[in-house]
């Protein structure tokens, strides 16, 4: 399976026909026909019309790689997440999206089940070998908080009863979360009852599409601090975060039927989805001399170090490959398809120290984004290339 790597991409991952689609008596119109290949046909176009059989029945999507139904856990792990872990632990910063429509296997790529764990634990038990590997040169600390982002709102999953949230820049400069919950345990069980009674916290209403659907964007941030051992000499202490997101649904809100409540989250979801989307957009622009609104949405504040040009970046697009989803599916690709230009410039962030004691300054980050310095002015105006969320 060719890796996403080190660097940035996109994978897909097609999960497997679910029973209501089969008694719906859906058949199958997304495939998978090579480890970078994805292939979706029409359902509604005549097969037997022969002028137009060639034209637009299928469409194939390339991506750094693509699973479907027989990809395990690991497999998906490995070949998206499992890279990043290296540049976490030299100071780079890294994200993980989970992305598509509802019911496609976000949560189950990210946080998975007892028996079948998902991206999050295996990223910290290896997170944590790594640490113990090199643990006599440096000085590590590991710093886990787990959240949400709903209607625009932040709220700790891991201590739901804290209230609604504020984001906050630090002495550093670096956005944070205000009296998020921080957790270091580094006992794997502990960690996934800890995320699995998080996500029972999520904000998850029914909606036509999905009894359970997840309207909030989960956010798992791992923070890790790293300093050498070394005390006599001119130490640099690195700070890195890795951010392992499960997006909220990205489906049409029309498409669920959603009236009122459900439309005005429609509204939100997509607005940091939007906002993501543009981000994402701006940054993957070849000249490099597109504005990056970060301050659209509270997604793209939290995250807005670790887009830039100091951080690596994967989505991983989800899909069913049911006939029913066609139209969630083919948006979905068109969308995972966009963001695979996503090729960040990567610096390390770390601040001096001397003698252990850390220097006030802020953090150098060597690579800015292009106008950064006038966060409220928009310079190049967004291609609108997510209007099918809207
Ligand atoms: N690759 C897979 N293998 C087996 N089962 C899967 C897979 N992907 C998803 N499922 C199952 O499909 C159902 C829906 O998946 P999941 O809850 O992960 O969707 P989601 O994209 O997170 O939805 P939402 O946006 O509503 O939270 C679950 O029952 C899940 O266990």
């Amino acid at each position: 399976v060719k890796s996403t790597g080190r660097g940035s991409g996109v994978a897909l991952r097609i999960r497997p026909i679910s029973d209501a689609e089969q008694e719906e008596g859906a058949t199958t119109v997304a495939h998978r026909l090579d480890d970078q290949m994805v292939v979706l046909m029409d359902p509604m176009e005549d097969p037997d019309d022969i002028l137009r059989a060639n034209r637009s029945r299928e469409k194939t999507f390339m991506f750094d790689v693509a699973f479907d139904f027989s990809a395990s856990q690991e497999e998906v792990y490995r070949a998206t997440t499992r890279g990043l872990i290296e540049g976490l632990i030299s100071g780079y910063n890294a994200t993980v999206f989970a992305y598509g429509p509802t019911g496609c296997g976000k949560t189950y790529t990210m946080l998975g089940t007892d028996k079948e764990p998902g991206i999050y634990v295996r990223t910290l038990n290896d997170l944590f070998r790594a640490i113990e590997e090199t643990s006599d040169d440096m000085l590590y600390s590991v710093s886990m908080s787990y959240l949400e982002i709903y209607n625009e709102m932040i709220r700790d999953l891991l201590n739901p009863s804290s209230g609604f949230l504020d984001l906050r820049e630090d002495s550093k400069g670096v956005i944070q979360v205000a009296g998020i919950t921080e957790v270091s345990t580094i006992n794997a069980q502990e960690i996934m009852e800890l995320l699995m009674k998080g996500n029972k916290q999520r904000t998850q209403e029914p909606t036509a599409a999905n009894q359970t659907s997840s309207r909030s964007h989960a956010v798992l941030q791992v923070a890790v601090k790293q300093q050498s051992r070394c005390r006599d000499v001119l130490q640099e202490v690195r700070f890195a975060r890795l951010f392992m997101i499960d997006l909220a649904g990205s489906e049409r809100a029309a498409q669920t039927q959603n009236r009122g409540q459900r439309l005005k989250e429609g509204a939100h979801i997509n607005r940091s989805l939007l906002a993501l989307g543009n981000c994402i957009n701006a940054l993957s622009d070849k000249n490099g001399n597109k504005y990056v609104n970060y301050r659209d949405s509270k997604l793209t504040r939290l995250l807005k170090d670790s887009l830039g040009g100091n951080s690596r970046t994967v989505m991983i697009a989800h899909i069913s490959p049911a006939s029913v989803a066609f139209e969630e599916s083919r948006n979905t690709l068109t969308y995972a398809d966009r963001a695979k230009s996503i090729r960040t410039r990567v610096s390390r962030r770390s601040i001096k120290s001397f003698l252990g004691v850390p220097l006030k300054s802020r953090c150098i980050n060597s690579v800015s984004s292009p106008g950064e310095e006038e966060p409220d002015k928009c310079v190049v105006p967004h291609r609108s290339v997510h209007q099918h969320h809207l």
